[in-house]
């Protein structure tokens, strides 16, 4: 893969200190983070106890750095071996991994028994302390075993925000929480005594791990920054923090003390605040990098391109985001550009039950098989426990599954991945389905607390954001009964009900815009919205005219009428037939109509397509009975002739052209070369009178006596005021393509050469042949053989004029 310029640019800038890289999902940050150690190694390493430290916030992220290094093409290996394999002095870990190592050193100097608390331990301690406070604090109803959870998150955060002192709590503004309990308190007011019983509670809580020998991972992560700062060993040389907005300030500052500030050294940010996720995160809540001691002013350079994602999965993504006032509000906000990767947009679907949803992803995988290896699909749900529902389903359906958590998961396996979203972020598959954007669960309103419900929307519509940006090039995104409020916010013309179909997903249509409303017994009925979503379908995506829609379409089945739910109709040598029957049942109601669709369409040879659907499941056919993937857009020849055509033969340069003429307005004209098919500009069309027929020859009166004319274009005639038009009445010229009916082009003019066809008038007649002339005769003759020539002294023929073009209609 070639780097582009501004890619390129950041991997080879000269280290400064800090900086910050921003940009959008698939923009490339975590390439160019890789790509940039290997040019600080080579350029910028000089002494031996120069190290570099590539560090990331999750553990699958890791592993997938480390598998696509492995891919890596054969030229880049080169360069990229130095570091991975041979060379020690890079380190590739995420911050945990690192801080255990210092927390590690800190224990074996002051407590080598010290542990790190699993989940039950802090929840029995959490609810030890809490019954110890609750007679020093009888009216804070907060301090209860039930809010547990609340509390323990509360701590967390307390600690990840290095806050040691109950007087900076009672100050801060609180910004960030998201996991309170469904009865837990809506505000935290500053300096108040719910504050003050907090930070009691978490000195409690800590002294009572302590005595068990435990601490909780967030005191595990100060305790090592405290080892960090106090043995001062500054290891690192270059530290690049990808997905710096994910980490706490505890973290950034254990970073900043592990680096070594020499004047070549560099500390640089990975950011896209738009996939900031993790509520006890420092710099994705939009606080300045100035609170952790660095002023990015002029030292930030920016990725804008999402080479990732096609164009149709981006704009549906980015109209998530849009949506936001606290994203488009940050001052690291990056808006996105798209590149010229087209492919299909993103389909989107709503199941009555966990299992219907697990039907339609083993069909779907089934089908993917055909063009994607299993590793290459990946589906991703909110919670641990759908993503495992989800893989024992498919499993048994004897698909094989990965789920990848923090163990090191096996990207080469064939199977498919399963991964919660929080663990999708900085990851990506050609694949994506996204289950379970459901109602409850994102956003999980269950845990909001009204002070934090715009911040809680915010998050899980980051993760909605993280999610759609992983799919390179299908993306699936389905929700099981009520959809999550975040899908409304995406324009619905931006997804579609299923692969390679036009069809956008089910949508009420407001009653105001129902079609029809005077042919339908009952407007209010539960499957009216079905037919209605259909017939906007038919008329807005497939572009069908309202008048070729027919509602309760009556069909003959043997001594049975039956009545089809909308039949689209379409013209057939101008005849109206009908061409697509569609059968609606209410929602979810199953598309059992499928067999009456079958035998309608079987009442007549015209009806092509068949749709029967029940807005959530769909079945579309055609004449013989065979599922295909959709109905055609409607086509000009289906809509019924709104203009004349013929055919003009210029005889002056043996062209034709097809002359089209507007029903309505014959002024209206369209010309185009039959041979090159390139329509001609039509500037100002000159009018030429139709007069009467040939052989009444052509008269003497001026043009703008008739009121019948043609609009023609200037170059068929010789000159507009010596041309006319008549009708040919007989059949002699037949051979020549003149037909009866054609209208045939005069110049007026009294001579002619050899062969030309002329109207000539004898004994005050006028007839239309080809003129010969012989000496003193002069022969007329015809292009039919059933006709003689006609031979005259030349003084009694008149020339009248010469033909010079045939309009013939089709
Ligand atoms: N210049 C480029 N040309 C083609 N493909 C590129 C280019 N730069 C990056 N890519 C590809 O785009 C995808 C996204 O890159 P990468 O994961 O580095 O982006 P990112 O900004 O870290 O994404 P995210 O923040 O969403 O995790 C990868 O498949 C990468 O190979």
């Amino acid at each position: 893969m070639k780097l582009n310029v501004e890619q390129r640019k950041i991997v080879e800038l000269e280290p400064n200190g800090h900086m910050l890289i921003k940009g959008v999902a698939g923009s490339g940050k975590t390439t160019v983070a890789i790509r940039r150690i290997s040019f600080l190694q080579t350029h910028y390493c000089p002494e031996s106890d120069d190290n570099i430290l590539l560090v990331t916030f999750n553990r699958t992220l890791l592993n997938y750095i480390h598998h696509q290094y492995k891919k890596l093409e054969d030229e880049e290996k080169g360069d990229l071996a130095t570091w991975l394999t041979g060379n020690q002095n890079v380190t590739i870990k995420t911050i945990n991994q690192i801080m255990i190592g210092h927390f590690k050193d800190y224990s074996n100097q002051h407590n080598p028994e010290l542990n790190i608390a699993d989940q039950r331990a802090e929840y029995a301690t959490i609810e030890q302390a809490i019954d110890q406070l609750q007679e020093e604090f009888p009216n804070i109803k907060l301090l209860s075993p039930k809010y547990s959870s609340f509390l323990l998150d509360e701590i967390d955060w307390i600690k990840s925000c290095g806050i040691q002192d109950e007087e900076t709590y009672q100050q801060i503004d609180r910004i960030g929480r998201s996991t309170g309990g469904r009865n837990a308190p809506q505000k935290l007011t500053k300096n108040s005594q719910t504050r003050e019983a907090i930070f009691r509670l978490k000195e409690r809580y800590d002294q009572l791990l302590e005595i068990k020998g435990l601490v909780d991972f967030k005191t595990m992560n100060l305790l090592a920054l405290q080892q960090a700062q106090k043995i001062g060993k500054k290891k690192y040389t270059h530290i690049i923090i990808d997905e710096s907005q994910d980490l706490t300030k505890v973290q950034l500052q254990f970073l900043t003390a592990i680096y070594a500030n020499k004047p070549y050294s560099s500390i640089t940010f990975v950011a896209d605040n738009t996939q900031s996720i993790y509520s006890h995160s420092w710099l994705g809540k939009g606080r300045a990098y100035t609170t952790i001691g660095y002023d990015m002013s002029g030292r930030a350079r920016v990725l804008t391109k999402n080479y990732r994602t096609t164009t149709e999965i981006s704009k549906a993504a980015y109209g998530l985001i849009e949506h936001d006032e606290q994203i488009m509000g940050n001052v690291d906000y990056v808006k996105p550009a798209l590149i010229d990767r087209h492919g299909h947009a993103p389909i989107y679907r709503f199941f009555l039950s966990h299992e219907k949803q697990l039907q339609f992803f083993k069909e779907e995988i089934n089908h993917l098989k055909q063009e994607y290896r299993l590793e290459d699909i990946c589906i991703v749900a909110k919670e641990k426990r759908l993503i495992e529902d989800i893989a024992m389903g498919l499993e048994k359906e004897g698909i094989p599954t990965e789920v990848l958590h923090d163990r090191k998961p096996d990207f080469t396996r064939e199977a498919v991945n399963l991964v919660t979203m929080h663990s999708i972020k900085g990851l990506e598959f050609k694949v994506i389905f996204l289950a379970h954007l459901d109602e409850g669960v994102l956003p999980n309103t269950a845990q909001a607390d009204i002070e934090d419900e715009e911040t809680v929307a915010t998050e899980d519509r980051k993760l909605l954001y993280v999610g759609m940006t992983r799919a390179n090039e299908l993306l699936y995104m389905s929700s099981v009964k009520r959809p999550s409020k975040f899908l409304k916010e995406i324009d619905p013309d931006l997804l579609r009900f299923k692969r390679n179909s036009a069809l956008r997903t089910f949508q009420i249509v407001a009653m105001s815009e129902y079609k029809f409303k005077d042919r339908i017994a009952n407007v209010n009925s539960k499957e009216e919205l079905i037919r209605q979503w259909m017939i906007q379908q038919l008329i807005h995506t497939y572009k069908y005219p309202e008048n070729l829609l027919e509602v309760e379409y009556e069909v003959q089945q043997f001594s049975k009428r039956g009545y089809v739910d909308i039949a689209v109709m379409r013209y057939v040598n101008g005849e109206r037939v009908p061409f697509i029957f569609v059968e609606t049942k209410s929602l979810g109601n199953g598309i059992t109509a499928k067999s009456q669709l079958t035998s309608y369409i079987n009442t007549s040879n015209h009806v092509q397509y068949g749709i029967a659907t029940d807005g959530i499941n769909i079945a579309i056919i055609d004449h013989n009975d065979k599922e295909v993937n959709d109905i055609p857009m409607c086509q000009p020849h289906f809509l019924p002739e709104t203009k004349y055509k013929s055919i003009y033969k210029n005889l002056r340069n043996n062209k034709e052209y097809d002359y089209l003429q507007d029903k309505d307005d014959p002024e209206l004209i369209e010309i185009k070369d039959r041979v090159t098919d390139l329509v001609q500009d039509l500037d100002q069309p000159i009018q030429v009178p139709i007069v009467g027929n040939v052989a009444a020859g052509i008269p003497s009166a001026a043009i703008e006596d008739y009121q019948d004319t043609l609009f023609v274009p200037e170059e068929w005639v010789i000159q507009a005021q010596d041309t006319f038009v008549l009708q040919v009445t007989g059949d002699s010229m037949i051979d020549e393509g003149i037909q009866p009916g054609d209208l045939v082009f005069v110049h007026r003019q009294q001579t002619a050469n050899s062969g030309d066809i002329v109207i000539a008038v004898i004994d005050q007649e006028a007839t239309m042949k080809k003129y010969m002339p012989m000496g003193s005769t002069i022969l007329l003759l015809p292009a039919n053989t059933n006709y003689e020539p006609i031979q005259m002294n030349a003084e009694d023929v008149f020339i009248n004029g010469k033909v010079i073009g045939v309009l013939q209609k089709v």
